[in-house]
């Protein structure tokens, strides 16, 4: 497969071969660390070649799944498959070398006595890539992620963006099956952690192994994913494409955590088709309904920020699919393409409302709210 570079120096082809990406099977697993359940009953299938993201806060069992799936971390209970072997289960562990995988940790872990040539070329050790042939191996894969020159030099001599390519290049150079990252990014500045973000996926995608990716960035999940899995407290809370995440959270913690506006409380009205009617401070509005509630029942409401924007006085409205609510800008912030206002309004305090033009502090504004983008969780939730 030819692939050009996208990295800092000068553009080139490579060729490197397409590995087969391996199926992953992890059923019922538990693990707890004292009373800790890291992680409780978790189960999860990813196909051949997927990008799966495990999406979660900090200490919700991202690392300690990740780990398990690695062979570093020991299970309680369940079984983790990669292909047609069970690797884990109580009381028997597959060794990490063992596993056809390739790893990229937030810290980068590379060895700092070794040259970069040399820290990629170590994870060819248990390879059958012939000795004579690891070194046009090492450079060729080098130069795929843009460090070409760079192969004599010590891990200390790279920035941090640099240090990240060669642990990529040593994840890729066997070409496992599955290749896991622990948050990859979070230790880059914003401009390079997207460029980087580019780069894994391209690289990933080309390279055909499956991924297992963690991260606590909503927007670095999405832009990734294939399947997003979301993790609270040891669980796997919702498992979908990004999409689907995005318009249907299964709870209002998914919601929360895949970026909302605002939300407020309220009481639900009538019943539609998927869709319900709320009272929210004595303001009605058309919202989706996720899972059950009946007339009567308080509900928690919750807005994505796409389904807001400022519109004019006296806009009329199709009920179905764009509610209304009135609201006082408390702030506004110039964001190039127009501006985010935060808003106080009925549905509460509302963060990112757009408008081209911006509104002044104090005055008063009419929000369209779309119905698609906002959404009503029963107490079963
Ligand atoms: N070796 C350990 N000993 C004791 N407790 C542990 C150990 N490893 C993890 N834990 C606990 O298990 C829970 C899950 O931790 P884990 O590191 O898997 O979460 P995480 O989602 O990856 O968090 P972060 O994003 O902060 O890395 C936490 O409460 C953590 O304190």
């Amino acid at each position: 497969m030819t692939a050009v570079l996208a990295a800092s120096g000068a553009p080139a082809s490579f060729e490197l071969p397409a590995g087969t990406g391996v199926e992953v099977e992890i059923s019922g697993v538990s693990r707890s660390f004292g009373s800790v359940a890291a992680l409780d009953d978790v189960s999860l299938a990813i196909e051949p070649g997927q990008i799966a993201v495990l999406l979660g806060p900090s200490g919700s069992g991202k690392t300690t799944l990740l780990r398990a799936v690695a062979g570093i971390e020991t299970v309680d209970a369940g079984t983790i498959r990669l292909g047609e072997r069970v690797l884990s289960r109580r009381g028997s562990t597959t060794s990490a070398d063992r596993r056809d995988l390739g790893m990229v940790f937030q810290d980068y872990a590379l060895w700092p006595h070794m040259t970069v040539r040399d820290n990629v070329a170590f994870a060819l050790r248990r390879t059958r890539i012939p000795i004579a042939d690891r070194r046009a191996r090492v450079d060729e894969v080098l130069g795929r992620v843009g460090l070409g020159e760079h192969g004599p030099r010590y891990p200390n001599e790279l920035s941090g963006g640099q240090q990240q390519r060669v642990a990529l290049a040593r994840a890729i150079v066997a070409n496992p099956s599955l290749l896991l990252f622990d948050e990859p990014l979070s230790n880059l500045d914003a401009d390079l952690r997207e460029r980087m973000r580019v780069e894994i996926s391209t690289l990933v995608r080309e390279s055909g192994a499956t991924a297992i990716y963690i991260t606590h960035d909503q927007s670095e999940a999405f832009a990734l994913a294939d399947v997003i899995a979301v993790v609270e407290a040891g669980r796997i809370v919702q498992v979908g494409s990004p999409e689907s995440i995005f318009s249907h959270p299964a709870t209002p913690f998914v919601a929360r955590f895949t970026g909302i506006s605002g939300g407020s409380n309220g009481t639900l009205r009538h019943l539609g088709d998927g869709r319900a009617v709320v009272d929210v401070s004595g303001c009605e509005l058309w919202v989706t309904l996720i899972g059950q509630a009946m007339p009567g029942e308080r509900v928690d409401v919750i807005a994505r920020a796409t389904a807001l924007a400022i519109v004019p006085d006296g806009t009329r409205v199709d009920e179905a699919v764009h509610g209304l609510v009135e609201g006082t800008v408390i702030d506004s912030a110039y964001r190039g393409a127009g501006y985010d206002h935060v808003v106080e309004s009925s549905l509460g305090r509302l963060t990112g409302v757009r408008d081209a033009q911006s509104h002044p502090r104090g005055s008063r504004c009419m929000i369209s709210v779309a119905v698609a983008a906002t959404f009503a969780f029963g107490n079963n939730r």
